[in-house]
């Protein structure tokens, strides 16, 4: 691994040899290259990099969404590789939360019913499902637009929702696009302070790819994604 750390936490994901090339197009392109990467359990790194380099291309093979052309990945020692499609599915749910840069909220369901998704998802009764979507939801500040659907929220709001229902599940592991693009400062701020207190109770490790230079340099580790492969950035 090119990467030296000498952080004492356990390693909740790691990537060797990562490479993507499209192959699409009239000619390959090969977006990332041989690249490594680790975050440890309640570590939270910002990926930055100019448009096209390869960050959501990035993202998507880190939460399974896609399959590297070479190299792996392995989140809380399971190799992705070696798992089918619905057991990767499965595996996401218990693992991962995801917050997109459009974030997909369902336009018929209430913020809390979209937040608590992922818990009847796996099998947890609506009840039960819905009072931890509320308590995650309160720590968003959307307690009192609960029962709004998607279309009578802010877009800040609905960015808000969808980072309660990434959060809802306790994830090991949180990937998040650009989290605050939406957001205004003071909301961006409560947001930040949410992800320091889970990285702290909880160990959840954060891979944030963001523009925004302030959010990137609060996370405990900034890499710049150039020519396909990771650099530290000071
Ligand atoms: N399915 C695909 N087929 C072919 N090329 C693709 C595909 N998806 C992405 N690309 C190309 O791969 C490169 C990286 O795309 P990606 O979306 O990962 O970049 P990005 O860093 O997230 O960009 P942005 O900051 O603009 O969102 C781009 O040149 C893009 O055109």
């Amino acid at each position: 691994m090119s990467e030296t750390t000498s952080n004492k936490a356990p390693v909740m994901l790691k990537c060797e040899g990562l490479t993507r090339t499209y192959s699409e197009g009239p000619q390959d392109l090969t977006v990332l290259d041989t690249l490594d990467l680790q975050v440890h359990a309640g570590e939270r790194v910002a990926i930055v990099g100019s448009s096209g380099s390869g960050k959501t291309t990035l993202l998507n093979l880190l939460g399974g969404l896609d399959r590297p052309t070479e190299g792996s990945v392995v989140i809380a020692d399971q190799p992705l590789g070696g798992l089918s499609e619905s057991a990767l599915g499965r595996f996401r749910n218990r693992y991962i939360g995801f917050v997109y840069q459009f974030h997909h909220l369902l336009a018929e369901f209430t913020a809390v019913e979209n937040a608590a998704l992922p818990l009847i998802i796996r099998g947890q009764a609506k009840k039960m499902a819905e009072q931890r979507a509320m308590q995650i939801l309160s720590r968003v500040g959307m307690q009192d637009r609960a029962d709004h659907k998607p279309g009578e929220l802010s877009g800040g709001e609905r960015q808000r929702v969808a980072i309660a229902r990434a959060l809802v599940t306790d994830p090991s592991l949180v990937l998040m696009d650009e989290p605050t693009g939406n957001l205004d400062q003071t909301t961006a701020a409560t947001i930040l302070a949410l992800m320091d207190e889970l990285a702290r109770e909880s160990a959840c490790a954060f891979v944030i790819v963001t523009h925004d230079t302030g959010l990137a340099g609060h996370q405990d580790r900034m890499m710049k994604l150039d020519g396909g492969k990771l650099v530290q950035q000071p």
